[in-house]
């Protein structure tokens, strides 16, 4: 009995969410990545690194479609999310970011108070149960409950850098997501509030897939359980073109790769 359960949650943990197949990103006329396969296993931190300008916002952004807010932005190739292609003219992307949550490189409470902040998306979605309840869940999610419960009618705006962002993970959280992209999240934040996000993620994997974007190496080989390392190169019209260069657990990125200049990324040697 125990072996059986203990495959059936392996099953569950290698699951695939999302299949990049052959992708290319675009704004306008330029390819600013190019060629990317991916798969993102579910309940499972992947990070996503490389040097400034090598498209890993960008790429991160499409998984819920949130590239279709620029303009001149476009996709070529396939990202399927459990199995549906979610570029298809029959998704509807607002459904789409509902299940794909984000939380962004600088906090972005809105100017209402905590509890608003949070009930806000759960009304516009239709949320019939108990919103205190919701409230408090969610906030137990983003481990800031006790720091707040006894101001939730103060502004949002009125917490540090690190509990607004914490803020902003309950408030991705109370719409009941099934993953979570992060763009940076600490990248605003002293060590402290870092470290209190970092942990809060390890309890977040537990119920959902998390892709985060980071500069920073050391909170990759911290957080995460796999890692995609990203690099550019000059293209002959004097621009740059991102690409995905390996993909693996973190523990090989960082200790192991495949590819020579993961090694010396990984290692500070250029970057
Ligand atoms: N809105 C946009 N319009 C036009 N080009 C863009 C836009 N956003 C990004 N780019 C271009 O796409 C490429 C990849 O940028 P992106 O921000 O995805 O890289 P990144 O790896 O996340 O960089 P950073 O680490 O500096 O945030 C860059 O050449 C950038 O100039």
């Amino acid at each position: 009995m125990q072996s059986q359960q203990s495959q059936s949650s392996l099953a569950i943990e290698t699951e695939r969410v999302f299949h990049v197949q052959d992708t290319g990103y675009y704004y306008g006329s330029n390819l600013a990545v190019r060629g990317v396969n991916l798969e993102i296993p579910g309940n499972k931190i992947t990070a996503f690194i490389g040097p400034s300008g090598c498209g890993k916002s960008t790429v991160l952004r499409c998984f819920n479609r949130l590239n279709d807010l620029i303009p001149s932005a476009h996709i070529k190739g396939r990202i399927t999310y459990r199995g549906v292609d979610i570029y298809d003219k029959r998704v509807d992307p607002i459904e789409l970011r509902r299940r794909i949550g984000m939380v962004f490189q600088k906090p972005n409470p809105f100017p209402k108070s905590i509890y608003d902040n949070i009930a806000f998306g759960a009304r516009i979605n239709g949320y019939q149960g108990d919103m205190d309840e919701l409230i408090e869940r969610s906030l137990k999610g983003a481990a800031l409950w006790e720091e707040v419960k006894d101001k939730l009618q103060d502004s949002g705006l009125s917490l540090s850098g690190g509990q607004q962002q914490r803020l902003c993970i309950a408030r991705a959280i109370a719409i009941e997501p099934e993953v979570i992209l992060m763009d940076e999240p600490c990248s605003a934040l002293d060590p402290i509030s870092t470290l209190k996000i970092e942990e809060l993620m390890h309890e977040l994997k537990e119920n959902y897939t998390i892709i985060i974007v980071t500069h920073n190496m050391q909170q990759a080989s911290r957080v995460s359980d796999k890692t995609a390392f990203f690099n550019a190169e000059a293209t002959e019209k004097g621009g740059k073109v991102g690409y995905l260069v390996e993909v693996d657990d973190t523990q090989k990125i960082f200790s192991n790769p495949q590819q020579e200049q993961t090694r010396d990324y990984v290692s500070g040697r250029f970057g």
